[in-house]
């Protein structure tokens, strides 16, 4: 790791393996892999797959092998009569998720041993072949059951660019941001794996922002958009209603970190927004890694938020989190198309570490009503922009809604998303000579769906009043 990075600068957290970073890194593992892997021996994610012959198991993975925990367990190399084994025999984490940070890390660390390379002769062929498959080869599953998810709107630099765009300069930024995490509550039902397909939505559109006597139409969504996110999941046991997690201990309260595309609709939110905040333009997908990447093995990249050691306003109380820090985790998204960019394009860069407010003080904050967080609930960071609009995490800010295009390369442009265009998304943590990494988060934009026969009455009494010369509801889509 290169001397001036922050990772580097930022003391370990109390709460961090009593490994030094220099024993991380020199950690090697007997299973092969490339020095980009995200999943090396220092990650050890948790997740949920079906293997090949349809049977559902947690897992970790390490570089290409996805590892059905179940089947080690068996084998005796996990102790079986562990609370924590005893979870992980499940179809998937979300008993395991309602333990303790110590149960995880303990899990953590007794997986981690038996695949550095010290523990090889540990694994007989026959237990390789019984419990070590291709990623490829094996369905990735939701890791747990994800009963509530709530996004957040934590970067002040999204924040003011979005008030800027929707509600002028003056008003970007309301005066309660500075003190509170704003979030709003998203739709769990519509989570999905990454590589699933997501359609351009229906939905109502404004029909002349000029003359708002001209009322709505009923369209396909002309404006599609993603959101660059990092999700947390919630883990350890529910707190009571009518109590909250305190600040001190809500870290602990975090089980791991996904990469999360908000799919947005953004003609559709711009119309239906007004006054309680994102609704249908938000609910349609939203997209997660299959692996969660632990709190533990992002501790040697923690580090300052690029808002500094202390925010300004200090807020109150109950939101000081005496760990106020981020991590070091680079964020990367590209679009590629076969229309038009086969090679796929990067078109924005980023950092967690851009995020004001913390994963910690998002808990907190969503509780402090006393509202009940449960093990698998998904907290969306919020859209992670950086200062620089090389660094925004939506197309509707590198566009500046549309005004200017996105580069893709050779004469190609975009503003919004076109069909057809697939979203990757990557985010890891560079070490020294290795990475930790929740690896991508893809999804194509598919055109709309056939009309289900309500809106198909819809939309063709829509489009029997533009051909009278009223509003368009046309299906073409621009971008
Ligand atoms: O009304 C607004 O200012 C914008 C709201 C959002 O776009 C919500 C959202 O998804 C927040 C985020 O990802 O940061
Ligand atoms: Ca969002
Ligand atoms: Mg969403």
């Amino acid at each position: 790791m290169a001397s001036e990075s922050p990772a580097k600068r930022a003391k370990m957290s109390t709460d961090a393996p009593a490994t030094s970073f220099a024993a991380i890194a020199a950690m090697t593992s007997w299973v092969e892999y490339g020095a980009d892997s995200h999943f090396p021996v220092q990650n050890i994610p948790f997740g949920a797959f079906a293997r090949p012959d349809g049977v559902k198991v947690c897992g970790t993975r390490i570089g290409n092998s996805a590892v059905d925990l179940s089947a080690v367990i068996k084998a005796g190399l996990l102790p079986a009569s562990e609370p924590w084994a005893v979870a992980l025999m499940n179809e998937d984490l979300s008993a395991f998720m309602k333990m303790t940070r110590e149960s995880w890390r303990a899990a953590r660390y007794a997986i981690q041993a038996l695949f550095v390379k010290e523990a090889e002769s540990k694994w007989t062929a026959e237990l390789r072949t019984a419990a070590m498959f291709p990623v490829a080869s094996v369905t990735p599953q939701l890791p747990c059951t994800i009963g509530d998810y709530t996004d957040f709107y934590s970067s002040r630099e999204h924040a003011t660019n979005v008030g800027t765009m929707f509600r002028g300069k003056d008003n970007a930024l309301q005066p309660n941001w500075l003190h509170l995490p704003v979030g709003y509550h998203g739709r769990s039902s519509t989570v999905v794996l990454s590589g699933t397909d997501v359609h351009r939505p229906y939905g109502q559109l404004q029909a002349d922002a000029a003359d708002p006597s001209k009322g709505s139409v009923f369209a396909p969504c002309k404006l599609m958009d993603f959101e660059v996110e990092v999700g947390a999941f919630v883990g350890g046991p529910a707190n009571a209603m009518g109590t909250s997690v305190p600040i001190e201990g809500a870290w602990d309260r975090i089980f791991g970190f996904v990469m999360m595309n908000d799919w947005s609709a953004r003609d559709i939110q711009k119309w239906e927004y007004v006054p309680l905040g994102p609704f249908t333009a938000k609910n349609l997908a939203t997209s997660i890694t299959p692996w969660i990447v632990t709190v533990d093995a992002l501790e040697p990249f923690r580090c300052p938020t690029s808002a500094g050691a202390q925010i300004d306003p200090e807020p109150l109380p109950y939101l000081r989190d005496p760990q106020y820090s981020s991590f070091d985790l680079q964020l990367e998204t590209s679009i590629q198309s076969d229309v038009d960019c086969k090679e796929g394009a990067v078109i924005s860069r980023s950092n967690f570490r851009h995020m004001y407010w913390t994963p910690a003080q998002q808990l907190t904050h969503h509780s402090v009503s006393g509202c009940v967080m449960r093990a698998g609930d998904l907290l969306g960071s919020g859209t992670v922009s950086g200062d620089n609009d090389k660094s925004y995490g939506s197309m509707l800010e590198l566009s500046w809604k549309g005004s200017k295009t996105v580069e893709l390369g050779e004469g190609v442009t975009r503003k919004f998303l076109k069909d057809g265009d697939l979203v990757s998304m990557v985010g890891f943590c560079q070490g020294d000579g290795f990475r930790v990494g929740m690896g991508a988060v893809t999804g194509r934009v598919l055109p709309p769906t056939d009309l289900p026969p309500a809106a198909a009455a819809v939309a063709a009494a829509a489009a029997a009043g533009a051909s009278s010369g009223s509003s368009s509801s046309s299906a073409s889509a621009t971008a």
